[in-house]
Parts: C-alpha cells; structure tokens; sequence
C-alpha cells in the first residue's frame, strides 16, 4: 500500500561526509593513533552530522519534509549497513575498517566506475542478518529533535538497498561453491523491514534506499536471466508491505536502468514504493511510458554528482518539465544524478587567482557540492512555478556556459588540427619480434630482468622538501638539489642491490596525476577540492577544462639526471591518459575519446623527447584502465577502443630500441585480458603476488607473447617476503610461460613503504631472480 508523502520538490542523493575543513579525517585519525576516544569520536561525527544538514537547509533545502538526506558515514556507507544488518558487530566497526593486528581488514574496492572504495562485506550462510544497530534511527531523532537549541531538521535517512548490499557482498570464504550472498535476500529483507519500521516510528517520512548495482552488469552480469527481477520484486514487494514504514525513495545512480541485459526499471515500477530516482545525465530517460510510474514520483537526477561543471539549466529544466507527460509519473522531482559524495565542498572555498591554472573564468564555469544544491534548488522552483520564476538564474547559466564554450584555451586550433590528422599509422609501432630483438641488442638484460614499479620511499624529508617548495620557503634551487640528492640515493641503492632496470624514484611527484596536471596546460588543480577515496583517505581530483597541452617537458630533466649517475638503463615514468582522465574532473563538452587523445599526444611528446635524451625504456603507468570500465556491457567495448588507442597514441612514438612498459594494478583482468594485449606494451607489470601468480598461465592461454611482469612482493603490507618464498612464486611464474617474457618485480610502487622493509625485500627479490636464472641455465633452458 503505497504512503501519501508527497516527495520534495528538489533534493540531493547525498552530501560529502569528510567535513569541509576535512574534520572527519582528523578525528579518525586522532582516534586510531590514541590521542582521543571513541566518545570524542562520536562528538566530532555529530556535530559533523547536525552541522551538515542545518548548513544544507541554509541553502534552500526544505527542513522540513524529508529534503535533506541522512547521509553522513563515519568511514564507509557500505560498512554502516552491514553494521545495521549486523553481519559486523558495531564494536568491530574499526577493526572492520582497518585490522587490529590479528584481524586483517575487510577488503576494499571500488564503487562502481567511481575513485571512492568501500568495504567488502563477507556474508555466509550462517553470517548473522538481522536489524542489529539503529544509528540511522538515532541520526534521524537527533536531527529531528535536537537538544542544542538549533534548527530541527526532518532528514530522509539514506542507507545501501538490499538488493545492492547483496550484490557487493562476497561469500565468506567457508562458504559452499554454490553460495552467494543473495542467496540470503529474505534474511536481510527481514532486517531492512525492521529498520523501515524503527523509522516509522521515529517519525521518518521518507527512507532512500540506493540500488545502483541495477545499473551495472559488472556487479549483475553472473546472475541467471530473471534473477534480478526476481529479486527486486521479492525485496521491495515485502518492504513496502512494512506497517507504519516510511515512504520509499528507490535510487539508481551512475547509470541507466535500462540496457541490453534487461530492463530493471519495469520490475522496479510494478512494486508499490513511492519515488524512484533516474541517473538522467549518465542514464536517459524513457521516452514512453512506464507501467506503474503513475503512482509514483520519478526523481530526476538532471545536476551532475559525480562531476563539477555548472548545469545547463535552461535544457535541464526544459527535460524535467517534459518528464512527467513522457512516463506518465505521478509527480517528479528534481536531484542530483548521484550522491555528492564525489564532489568537494565549495567552489568559493578555491582561490581563483591563476594560481596552478585556477583560471579565474573557472569560478562560473564550475558547480561544487553547494552550487549544486542551488541548481537543484533552482530547477525544483522553475518545475513548479515556471521557467519565469527561475528565469535570472537559468540566463546566468546559460550565459556562463556561452562563454565557457568561447572562452580561449577550451579549444586550441592547433590541438584540434592535430587530432584531426592522426592516422592508424601513429598508434602504431614495429612488430613485436623486431622491437624484441632491437631491445635485447640495446639493453643486454639478463634473463628474468629486475626492476620496480617506479616510487621509491617517500620519507619525511622528501615530503617536508616538497612542501616547503609548495610554500615558497625554499627556493628552486634548494628544492632541486633536495631532490638530487634523493635520486642519486635511490640509484645507489639500486646499483648496490644489483637490480636491472633502474629508476629515479619519484620523489617529486606528489601524486602520480596532479604532478603531470601541474604541468600541462588545459588542466587546473586546486588547492581545498578534497574528495573522500576511502575511510579518512582524501585526494584533489585536478580540473581538465581546456584543450590539452604540453608547454615543457614534463620529466626528462630528472629522468636524464638519474640517468647520467649510472650505466644501468634508468626508465622513464609517466602517467597513462586513461589513468590522468579516470582521477580528474573531465571536461564534459566532449566526448571522452577526444579528450583522451589529447592528453596522450601530449605525453607521446614526452615520450620522445625521452627517447631524445638517451633513455631507453619509459614506463606509462594505466592503473586506471579497469575502473573506468563502463557498468552496461554495450558500452565496455567502445571504452576499451579508446583508452587501447589513447594508450598507443601515447607510446607508438617510441623508437623500436625504446622499450615501452606499462603497469596495471589489478590481478583481475577478466573484462580487459585482451584490451591489455592490445595496448600493445612491450611489458606489462601487474598485480600479482596474493593471487600467487594467477594470471600468469591465464595470459598466456590468452595468447599473450611479450613482457610479463607478474609483482612477486606485494607491497600492500610491511611483511618483508623471504627470497624462498619469492624464489617459489617466480618459479610458479616462469614454468606458466615462457621464461624469457618474464620480468621479476614488485606488485606496485614502494612510496608508502619504509626505506628498511623496502630494501630488504629489494634484496631477496634479486636474490630469488638469480636462484631461478641458475635453475632454469641448469635444466638447459
Ligand atoms: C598506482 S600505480 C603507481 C605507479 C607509479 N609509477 C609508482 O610507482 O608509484
Ligand atoms: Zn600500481
């Protein structure tokens, strides 16, 4: 029996978490070191909490009516409903998130095709699944009935739906084989509808339940034809059949509903929630009606949450106003595509004064999280009174996007001209065989080379350089010799190690993005734009705004240094333009393809000018690749063309003596095995040492016949791994393909690890490359 709650005119899908001087971050941090405790822990969250939905309100989001959500998390949401569902125990919250020595942490992975990581809940059949902890209800009261004197706030309570939090489970690992967590559906159904009851009774108007697995065949494309269906059918019909529960907000963010492997607004629509919110900018509309959308509110997600540029106003509210008609809704309302989650703050929290490319023209072209609450705000008041009602505010954005649509710098002819003129022949180097053999004749590399994924160490020291630099403290001259001085430590270290393939280190690199977005022209990096990756883990997506340019080089003056201190080949490091798009805000006036394939000249220019100074093997690091994968299948195989071409635009400058490598730092290839083959590097290091060398056999029934660098250490932890164990794992490797494409290496870089540890496991990884080269010079081989 559908609830009588007429939904908000205009609301958000969430709001970001970590506090806009990041005071989640310090109070977690203060927590886990022991400077304070769990109760000034809770202190901070709360105030965070009733802070956030008052300042939410001060924008214009009615206090009243369930238009603010309830979306705080002390470190992650997807943790918060497992604490809920009580498969983790609320006093394990932290250890859940973290370890404790004894217990390792639930493992972390990606959100969907976003950069935030959420905690992987392990769910059995016996894993308890019950209402376990009511913290949304409390969130809920103190927010509604608070105690400190200020503004009461009805929020709309926001938790992961079932049928998600299933999906993004994975079996514990005393499972049976034919176990999955949705297997389980009815049990948590059972809990949700104990918490969609405690909220009735708290006065709750509205629940939002987020599904976005049902926009994605990555997380759904195991399950048997029908099983979806089935299972947001069951859900949803028995928690809407709840006495005394809250009208239910269904969300669908990060994509459409609708793809080639089934239509899951259908079975979603013939269920009696009351509201269903679209992903209208990364999803589209339907442009007929849909059978039970007459009840119900269809929630527009028309102002971009996972992306900062200003919405065009006069066309998204000229969508919304066609909606209703369209689908036959019963009302619609106006939100944001998805949680604001991935967006910083403020945009007036940025100085735009130049500084690091923020182009003070940016300010109007831009929307962060409480600009888009405005725009939000604004289109809910044109959808109900009229485009004349909201007409100053729509002819400011329009105005805004003219001139960012003419402004210069946003399209470079020359760039333009560039593009337009490459051929197949540019992403396209000698064959393998030719290029192998001109590399050996150059490198002289013995069998089983060693080498590392680029970073050495960050110590204390190089940061503190760094950030003097930043300040102004030092001038370039202290700064450069800082770094100097580190590199050559580094390459000492490598020489006395007897590694084969040196590097510099990165020292200078702050972050493996924002070093080369600082650089180049067409990009903007900011200076408060934090966005939460994981728990207390922040970055600063850069800004891609314009068309993409190198002025100089960007790191051959370092690279040619550690090169002049050694005979050893040193490589070169850059960053891959699938990975720079991935963890920057992209232009959206242009299709990613375009944008990719000017970001990569720019580093194939880089590339040459390497190889122009003598260095003769440049690694382009894509740790991205798989992440931007599209969610719908129909779309992966246009992706992979791009980022596979964007990558070989990038690299098919080099010389056929100019080993390229390229580094991934995944094991799970799956999906993208043959788009990996297809970049076409002449080594591909990866992830590789906790799955114990898996994907060393798999590439090669894939028929992958170059490089192959599978990481022997794995450098997620401190642990320093003995050369017999390393010896065993190479071995493992080197018996799965041929020996001679084998590279021996560790799983990632090393800038989160100590100098000690690091050292010592540099040491029995060449150690472990010597023990199996005499082995395998033994047996003839
Ligand atoms: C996340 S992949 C990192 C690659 C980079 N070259 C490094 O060694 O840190
Ligand atoms: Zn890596």
């Amino acid at each position: 029996m559908p609830i009588v709650n007429p939904f908000p005119g205009g609301t958000i899908l969430g709001y970001p978490r970590i506090g806009r001087r990041r005071e989640l971050k310090r109070a977690l941090e203060a927590r886990w070191a022991g400077r304070t405790t769990d109760a000034d822990l809770e202190a901070t969250c709360r105030a965070l909490r009733l802070a956030t939905v008052r300042h939410l309100a001060g924008l214009g989001l009615d206090p009243a009516d369930g238009s603010i959500p309830s979306s705080f998390s002390p470190y992650d949401h997807v943790l918060d409903a497992a604490v809920t569902l009580g498969v983790v125990p609320a006093a394990d919250y932290h250890v859940a998130a973290r370890g404790d020595g004894t217990r390792p942490p639930l493992e972390l992975t990606k959100w969907f095709d976003t950069n935030y990581h959420y905690l992987v809940p392990q769910i059995g059949p016996h894993t308890p699944l019950a209402f376990a902890d009511d913290a949304p209800v409390r969130w809920f009261a103190e927010a509604a009935h608070p105690d400190d004197g200020g503004l009461p706030v009805v929020t709309r309570p926001v938790v992961v739906g079932p049928v998600t939090f299933l999906l993004l489970a994975k079996a514990a690992a005393d499972a049976p084989a034919a176990f999955h967590p949705l297997d389980r559906l009815d049990d948590a159904v059972a809990a949700y509808a104990g918490l969609l009851a405690a909220l009735g009774a708290t006065g709750a108007p509205w629940v939002q339940l987020d599904e976005p697995a049902l926009v994605a065949d990555t997380v759904t494309g195991h399950l048997p034809a029908g099983a979806l269906a089935d299972a947001v059918a069951r859900a949803y019909g028995a928690l809407t059949a709840v006495p005394g529960r809250p009208a239910i907000l269904v969300t669908a963010p990060y994509g459409d509903l609708r793809g080639t492997t089934g239509d899951h607004l259908a079975p979603l629509a013939a269920t009696d929630v009351e509201a269903i919110a679209l992903d209208l900018v990364r999803g589209t509309a339907p442009a007929g009606p849909v059978p039970g959308l007459a009840g119900k509110t269809l929630v527009a997600g028309l102002v971009d949450g996972h992306n900062v540029w200003r919405t065009d106003l006069a066309r998204r509210l000229t969508q919304a106003t066609a909606l209703g008609a369209a689908t036959g809704a019963g009302a619609v309302a106006v939100a944001t595509s998805t949680s604001l989650l991935h967006v910083p703050h403020d945009a007036d929290d940025e100085t735009w004064d130049a500084t690091h490319g923020r182009d003070p023209r940016l300010r109007d072209w831009v929307a962060f999280a409480d600009q888009k609450v405005t725009e939000v705000t604004t289109l809910a008041r044109g959808l109900a009174h009229g485009p004349d009602a909201v007409a100053d505010q729509v002819a400011a954005a329009t105005a805004a996007l003219a001139d960012r649509a003419r402004a210069a710098g946003v399209v470079v002819p020359a760039v333009r001209a560039r593009v337009a003129a490459l051929r197949p022949a540019d992403q396209t180097r000698a064959p393998y065989p030719e290029r192998a053999a001109a590399q050996a004749r150059r490198l002289r590399l013995p069998l089983l080379p060693t080498t590392t994924i680029g970073s050495f160490p960050q110590t204390r020291e190089i940061r503190a350089a760094r950030a003097a630099w930043t300040r102004g403290d030092i001038d370039d001259a202290a700064y450069q010799s800082a770094m100097r001085e580190e590199i050559a430590r580094v390459v000492t270290l490598q020489e006395d190690l007897g590694l084969d393939v040196l590097v510099h280190g990165e020292p200078e690199r702050n972050d493996m993005v924002q070093y080369f977005a600082e650089q180049l022209d067409g990009f903007a990096v900011t200076a408060h734009g934090w966005v939460q990756s994981y728990g207390s883990r922040c970055v600063r997506p850069p800004l891609l705004w314009g068309d993409v340019t190198r002025p100089a080089p960007l790191t051959v003056a370092w690279t040619s240094y550690a090169q002049s201190l050694t005979s050893k080949p040193v490589k070169g490091m850059l960053t891959g333009p699938v990975t720079i798009l991935a963890w920057s805000f992209v232009r959206d006036d242009q299709p990613l393809t375009d944008t990719a394939a000017q970001v990569a000249l720019a580093l194939r220019d880089e590339v040459t000018d390497l190889q122009a100074a003598g260095t003769a093997v440049v690694q382009v690091d894509e740790p991205a690749l798989r992440e931007l994968l599209p969610l719908r299948r129909e779309h992966q195989h246009a992706y992979l063309d791009w980022a596979v071409r964007a990558f070989r635009l990038a690299t098919a400058g080099a010389d056929t003596a100019t080993q390229i490598h390229t580094h991934l730092c995944y094991s799970e290839f799956g999906d993208v095995i043959d788009a990996i083959d297809r970049l076409d590097a002449d080594v591909t290091s990866v992830e590789a040492a906790r799955s114990r060398m898996e994907i060393v056999p798999q590439l090669d029934r894939a028929g992958y016949g170059r490089g192959i660098g599978p990481g022997v250490y794995d450098i997620h932890s401190p642990r320093v791994p003995s050369a017999g164990e390393l010896t065993e794992l190479l071995t493992l490797a080197a018996t799965s393909i041929d020996p001679a494409l084998v590279w021996v290496n560790p799983d990632c870089g090393l800038k989160t690890r100590g100098y000690a540890e690091t050292t010592q496991s540099l040491r029995h990884l060449v150690a472990a490359a010597r023990a199996v080269r005499s082995t395998l010079a033994g047996s003839g081989r």
